[in-house]
């Protein structure tokens, strides 16, 4: 029997608001799943962002992705600004990459080769070792003298065969590098990935570049480690290093060697000997010593096991700069090309130093004086930590083959140290007055703090 009218119009009534309410669910579940969908593929965008920008390491593989991120790298308007540094403005001038150049050395390098002429590009990764905001305001006075610092790691291989690509440099100067002795007992692997593989990843791309250029680099005085003899010179021993940081110097000598036995690189290691000076490193005792001074901090002056005095053959900025224009100025060129040497090239080592050592408490005593405040001296024996008791350099093939002459002595070059450091950092030591230090601001050139 059929149902009457109306129970047959309810029941229709009951089934289509059944189905719209199936309808309205399966839209609600397809809205809430596209959601989903783009909430995870948010939340996955922001993890790869977070670990690609903070990824602590050099690991090679990462840092094309970290770059194509971060990157003003590429492209025509990145590539003027490259081919605008790197052009030389004399005759004959040169087209330097400086690696570092927003470190101590290169920051201070890149300056005075600008300053003459030479066309200049930077590269750095600005890694945190020690504050990176120096290192930012280094770049703000290079930036200022159209000087164009690349942000990359030496690793990254495919970033410094694109700067070849676009610039023939006729120069490197390789300064970039993990620094500072005791640290490598804290970050062993930051040494290896920078001071071995960082100059390997830079030769293997210099090897192949056409023109490919001469290159001058930063090896250090650590590498005479256990050497006792006096001063040191090119050619005493050096394959007793007394920390890894040394170690890392003297392979890269040894892999100088290499490159210049297979390839024909024209390679000069410059031992640098405890440099110091206007826009130094915070790492480095004379500056932390400052500082720790000015705030009636205690600082730790090391003595040696038989109980004498720690000393360093301690040398000033403007004296290594000129060291270092002076090795690039009488470097030959590479005899090779595209990977095939053609002819023996230059391999030279040569010391930078100051040839007059000074005892750390005498260098404390002099910043006493400089700051007007007593330092609280904690005279330990000097720990186990790679540091050794003394440097002394002999300079007379540096001296023979490039007129290099360091001029400044420790008294000297520390009153410029301090006058930029209490600029910089707008503290006022008591002594201010009466050793006329003057006032310096942040915008002060390297090399020219007087
Ligand atoms: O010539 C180099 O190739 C190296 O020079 C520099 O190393 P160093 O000569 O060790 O300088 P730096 O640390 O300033 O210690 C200075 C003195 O203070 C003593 N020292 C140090 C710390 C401390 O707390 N107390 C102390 O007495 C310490 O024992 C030492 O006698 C660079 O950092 C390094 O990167 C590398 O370039």
């Amino acid at each position: 029997m059929a149902p009457p009218p109306d129970m047959a119009k309810t029941a229709k009534l009951e089934r289509y608001n059944s189905y719209i309410r199936r309808v309205n669910s399966t839209k609600l579940l397809n809205a809430s799943s596209k959601l989903l969908f783009r909430a995870t593929l948010l939340i996955a965008l922001v993890l790869v962002l977070f670990f690609t920008l903070n990824y602590p390491t050099l690991s090679s593989d990462h840092l094309p992705l970290r770059r194509s991120f971060l990157s003003s790298v590429g492209g025509a308007a990145w590539e003027k600004r490259v081919r605008h540094s790197s052009t030389p403005r004399r005759p004959n001038g040169f087209s330097v990459l400086v690696t570092g150049a927003a470190g101590f050395v290169g920051s201070h390098c890149s300056l005075a080769l600008k300053k003459r002429g030479d066309g200049v590009l930077g590269l750095d990764n600005f890694n945190d070792y020690y504050d990176p905001s120096l290192k930012r305001a280094r770049q703000s006075l290079l930036q200022k003298h159209q000087i164009f610092i690349v942000e990359g790691d030496l690793n990254d291989g495919p970033l410094l065969t694109k700067l070849f690509d676009v610039v023939p440099f006729t120069h490197v100067l390789h300064l970039a590098a993990q620094a500072g002795v005791r640290y490598a007992m804290q970050n062993p692997q930051s040494y290896v990935a920078s001071n071995i593989a960082g100059f390997v990843s830079l030769l293997e791309v210099a090897k192949n570049a056409n023109p490919q250029p001469a290159i001058v680099w930063a090896s250090s005085s650590s590498v005479y480690g256990l050497n006792t003899e006096n001063p040191f010179s090119e050619l005493h021993r050096t394959d007793r290093p007394a920390s890894l940081y040394a170690a890392t110097k003297k392979a890269g000598e040894e892999i100088a060697h290499t490159y210049n036995h297979i390839y024909g690189l024209s390679l000069t290691g410059l031992r640098f000997f405890t440099v110091y000076g206007p826009w130094g490193r915070p790492d480095m005792a004379y500056f932390f010593f400052t500082k720790d001074i000015l705030q009636g901090k205690p600082i730790d002056v090391y003595r040696t096991h038989d109980e004498r005095e720690v000393a360093r053959d301690f040398t000033y900025i403007d004296d290594v700069v000129r060291g270092c224009l002076g090795a690039l100025d009488t470097a030959e060129k590479s005899t090779g090309s595209g990977g095939k040497k053609k002819a023996p090239a230059q391999l030279r080592v040569y010391n930078l130093g100051n040839t007059s050592p000074v005892p750390v408490g005498r260098l404390v005593t002099i910043l006493e004086a400089l700051l007007g405040a007593k330092a609280k001296r904690h005279v330990i024996t000097m720990p186990s930590n790679g540091d050794v008791p003394f440097t002394h350099a002999n300079v007379s093939q540096a001296w023979r083959d490039f007129g290099y002459k360091p001029t400044t002595d420790l008294a000297t070059g520390l009153r410029k140290f301090v006058k930029w450091y209490v600029g910089y950092y707008g503290v006022q030591p008591r002594a201010k007055k009466e050793l006329r230090l003057g006032t310096t601001t942040s915008t002060d050139r390297p090399g020219e703090s007087d």
